[in-house]
């Protein structure tokens, strides 16, 4: 019989177990080969039950037959799917996790669009243990001893969406194949590496003293974590482009944060469900969020290019300018590491900066401990931007330290997956599925009292004190030992802001210096406080800070004074 003749011969009966074996065999199509691209969903999703309201229209009216047709297929194929991931069949059914997450990551969608997915992931963590399923096929970790295993997978899905920002490259962020991000690392560490830094100082200081008098010119009140962002800006457009920002002078009169902020809210909840991305391209309001990004990388680097090597800066390094490659990287790669400093580099310091001086201006006595030690290493006449200090200055580094544990600017680390067909991999007391996402959980981590005790959830860089193996003297009064040493608790190995492996944060040495070099500077300069609680209360800054995969942040009122020396 022809296939004309059996497809005809088949009764609506046959016809409707037909699409439910389909819908089926499309959820084992789905599960094994994770298709992504439009075509391949329209192949999965659409054309299988039209063919079966066709043949249904033989024997019902044409509406019905459309009804019964779409209702069957995508009724069974996603009974299945739900099925499947709740059933104890599923590889992570043994890691706990509320139903809905482990049915769907559409309700993270929602939850990363309120800015408190930190908040949320920390919550399940005190709720389910160590290990959360947080999605079908995601696990959220907060156990250090995971961190050697997990730091050396590739890449996550997530970062699928950077190639949105980075004219389709895979940025050296997203590279998933850990050779060839090996390879395009190279020029970063070079670019990172103790000589270079130094190099860097003289940038950093000349952006520095502009930030500063323009504070002073400001006398009063200021949005000084809007002031900081002016500076970190600038100065990671002289680093990645030789210059093209001068927002300490105008003000950001191109939007240039808003551009980056808007592009990382997008990444961070499209990046819940990275095949959307292929979709969310055709959305107007987001492809002209990324266009926006990528026009004004582009355009710097452009310049960049034609202007030649004006000093050692970043891109000197990352394109090539150095000749330590034999060829230099194709144009598209330099845009892509030019933005990409822009995004990794300017965003997360000033945040960091911005919640250190929240944290210290809202304990008196941690202020003036703190200028206490930078009048003590640089009194009057002696230049705070003399990094031979910096380093070994105990107080202000433990302040840093605390800052980026209370506060981790990434709250969620870095997303990997255990790659298909690798068989698995354990992590500390986990054995991790093949095909898992995964990522360690920074904000939980750092606050869990096992690893940071007392006072887990507050600003304390005292830890950080009893805690130093460092051999310079501490000019801080070791504090006298307390009932609440009993259940003292200091882990390094729980403390990762910076990430931790092989694709670990490479400009952490850079984001230290330039931390060490404005604290020290503005605590030398200016007298700060917030303004009279009557006209705001600061506690509104820490209750705004939103995860929106960096930590983004409200204003913060300070009134800066030039201190009289
Ligand atoms: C306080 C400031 C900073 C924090 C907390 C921070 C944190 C991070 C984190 C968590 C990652 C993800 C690493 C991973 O995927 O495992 C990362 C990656 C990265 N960061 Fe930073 N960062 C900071 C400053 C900087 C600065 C100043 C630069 C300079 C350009 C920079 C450049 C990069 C780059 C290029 C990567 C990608 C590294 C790779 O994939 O190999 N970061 N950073």
């Amino acid at each position: 019989m022809s296939v004309q003749g059996l497809l005809g011969s088949l009764n609506a009966n046959d016809v409707l177990v037909g699409a439910v074996a389909s819908g089926l065999l499309a959820h084992q199509i789905f599960k094994r080969y994770e298709p992504d691209s439009i075509p391949a969903h329209f192949a999965l999703v659409l054309l299988p039950p039209a063919l079966f309201s066709y043949l249904l229209a033989s024997h019902v009216s044409s509406l019905r037959a459309i009804l019964a047709a779409f209702g069957t297929y995508w009724s069974t194929l996603l009974l299945s799917i739900v099925v499947y991931r709740l059933s104890p069949w599923h590889p992570l059914a043994r890691y706990p996790g509320p139903a809905y997450l482990r049915v769907s990551k559409l309700p993270m969608t929602y939850i990363a669009g309120t800015g408190k997915q930190h908040k949320f992931i920390k919550a399940l963590h005190e709720k389910y243990g160590d290990a959360v399923r947080t999605g079908p096929n995601e696990l959220s970790i907060r156990n250090p001893e995971a961190i050697p295993s997990v730091s050396t997978l590739p890449k996550g899905p997530r970062w699928i969406n950077s190639k949105m920002a980075f004219s389709d490259q895979n940025s050296l962020i997203g590279e998933p194949d850990p050779h060839e991000h090996a390879r395009r690392r190279k020029p970063w560490n070079r670019a990172f590496n103790s000589a270079a830094l130094k190099g860097y100082e003289e940038i950093i200081a000349r952006r520095l003293h502009a930030l500063a008098d323009g504070l002073a010119a400001q006398k009063g009140e200021v949005d000084l974590g809007k002031w900081i962002g002016y500076f970190s800006y600038d100065f990671m457009s002289d680093m990645a482009f030789g210059g093209g920002s001068e927002m300490i002078k105008n003000g950001d009169s191109g939007s240039n944060w808003h551009i980056l902020e808007d592009g990382m809210a997008s990444f961070h909840v499209i990046g819940q469900i990275p095949w959307i991305v292929r979709y969310a391209r055709r959305v107007p309001r987001l492809a002209h969020i990324i266009q926006r990004m990528v026009s004004q990388g582009v355009g710097l680097a452009v310049q960049r290019v034609k202007n030649g090597s004006l000093s050692r800066d970043l891109f000197y390094y990352l394109n090539n300018e150095d000749g330590s490659e034999p060829t230099n990287p194709p144009f598209g790669e330099t845009v892509s590491n030019g933005t990409l400093a822009m995004v990794a580099g300017a965003d997360t310091t000033s945040i960091a900066l911005s919640n250190l001086f929240y944290f210290v201006l809202s304990d008196p006595d941690v202020y003036a401990r703190l200028r206490a030690e930078v009048d003590r290493y640089f009194p009057p006449g002696e230049d705070p931007l003399e990094t031979k200090h910096h380093a070994t200055m105990p107080f202000l580094n433990a302040v840093i330290n605390e800052t980026l544990r209370l506060v981790p600017v990434v709250p969620d680390g870095s997303q990997r997956r255990v790659a298909k067909g690798s068989g698995g991999r354990v992590a500390g007391p986990y054995y991790i599925p093949e095909g898992t996402i995964t990522y360690v959980h920074l904000y939980s981590l750092h606050r869990d009292p096992r690893h940071f005790s007392p006072h887990p959830e507050s600003f304390y860089p005292d830890r950080w004190l009893r805690s130093s193996s460092s051999s310079s003297p501490s000019p801080s009064p070791t504090p006298t030992p307390t009932a609440a040493d009993a259940t003292h608790a200091h882990n390094p190995a729980a403390y990762a802001p910076f990430s931790f492996g092989p694709a670990n944060c490479v400009g952490r040495g850079l984001a230290l210096q330039e931390m060490r070099m404005l604290v020290c500077l503005l605590v030398q300069r200016f007298d700060m406080r917030f303004p009279d609680r009557s006209v705001w209360d600061p506690r509104a800054y820490e209750e705004g800070l939103e995860d929106w995969f960096t930590i983004q942040k409200p204003p913060l009122r300070v009134v800066m004074t030039p201190r009289r020396t």
